[in-house]
């Protein structure tokens, strides 16, 4: 090993999703097993101690690609020389809460974080924002690192796109592997739309593979759409290792890229595609060459997914207008 380490920051480091990936990024998931990792960890004052001990935890594991930790509740000195954010911690929806509530509080945390990564990352930054709302939350940072161009900017919606390739694969009974060129399209949330007209099984069209148009509009999409919904029911609390492996996906294809003949969803800064408008952090199918993305172009979209596409929009959208009537971009 003889490169030098990667700093990688993780934010709500000492929560549930953290727990699950640390370890995985100090064990070389993200880097691979010849790229030394300095893992930068922040939390709230409140949670230090706890991250303490999971950093006691991570210390006990000697893993051959952990050169470092540093943890703190600075956001200025934790991002310093920073090459990868994940931007994990984030304020849950509290009982009570509306909407609105729920993006200022977070306004409070990405709002901040944006300024100071701004100030203090390394010129090749790359954000992926996983804390919810997170297409929003991720708007809100870019916005407010204005030095970092924009399409270094992220959220989240692998661990939607994962959850979809699993569902088809079992209707059809063939492995993960066959499925190629899966789509989220819009936000992550109840209303985005995972598209099966444009993947592929086998090299065959997924939704002409399925041949029932509703299973795939009454149970694939509603099934996909409302996971998360469904493991808070089932466990008590909101899906943490299948996010956390989602969140080193995402990560790891950005720096590796997409196969030949296969794309993956990404919510990037929109730049019009698709109808969806400009600067929204909207899910689209992507491909990734040598760490840049883009947006594929080109894909036919019928009257039904142009239905299910606006509606997602719409909310990420309004969601724009609200955390702008905050004066948080
Ligand atoms: N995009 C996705 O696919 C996806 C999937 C699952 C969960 N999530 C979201 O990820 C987020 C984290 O989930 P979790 O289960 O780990 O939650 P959690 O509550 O267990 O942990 C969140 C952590 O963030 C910390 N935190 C809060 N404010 C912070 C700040 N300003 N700076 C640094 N840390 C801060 C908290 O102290 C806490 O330790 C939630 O918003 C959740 O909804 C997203
Ligand atoms: O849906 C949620 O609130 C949790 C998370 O975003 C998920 O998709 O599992």
């Amino acid at each position: 090993m003889t490169n030098s380490p990667v700093k990688v920051a993780v934010t709500g480091a000492a929560g549930q999703i953290g727990y699950s990936l640390l370890f995985r990024l100090a064990s070389g998931a993200l880097l691979g097993p010849d790229t030394p990792i300095e893992l930068r960890l922040l939390e709230i004052t409140p949670a230090l101690k706890t991250l303490e001990g999971v950093v006691m935890e991570l210390d006990d594991c000697a893993f051959p690609t952990l050169a470092g930790i540093e943890i703190g509740d600075d956001p200025n000195v934790v991002f310093d020389g920073v090459n990868h954010a994940l931007l994990v911690g984030a304020r849950p929806r509290g009982p009570g809460m509306e909407r609105g509530d729920l993006l200022e509080a977070n306004g409070g945390i990405f709002a901040p974080q944006g300024k100071a990564l701004n100030a203090h990352a390394a010129s090749d930054i790359r954000v992926t924002v996983t804390g919810n709302p997170a297409n929003t939350n991720a708007l809100i940072a870019m916005s407010n690192a204005p030095d970092i161009p924009t399409e270094r900017f992220s959220a989240l919606t692998r661990l939607d796109h994962n959850r979809a390739i699993s569902q088809l694969a079992a209707k059809l009974g063939v492995p993960v592997t066959e499925i190629k060129k899966m789509t989220i399209w819009g936000n992550h949330s109840a209303t985005q739309y995972p598209d099966l007209f444009h993947a592929e099984v086998g090299g065959r069209n997924a939704a002409e593979a399925v041949g029932d148009q509703e299973w795939l509009a009454g149970t694939f999409i509603p099934t996909v759409a409302k996971r998360g919904a469904a493991i808070i029911e089932a466990r008590g609390s909101s899906s943490a290792a299948s996010a956390a492996s989602a969140t080193i996906d995402h990560a790891r294809t950005w720096i590796e890229g997409t196969p030949e003949g296969d794309w993956v969803s990404m919510s990037v800064r929109s730049d019009g595609s698709y109808g969806v408008p400009e600067g929204l952090i909207s899910s689209f199918p992507v491909t990734i060459k040598d760490g840049q993305w883009s947006i594929v172009q080109g894909l036919d979209i019928d009257e039904f997914s142009r239905g299910k596409i606006d509606a997602s929009v719409a909310e990420l959208a309004e969601e724009r207008e609200a955390v702008k009537g905050l004066g948080l971009i």
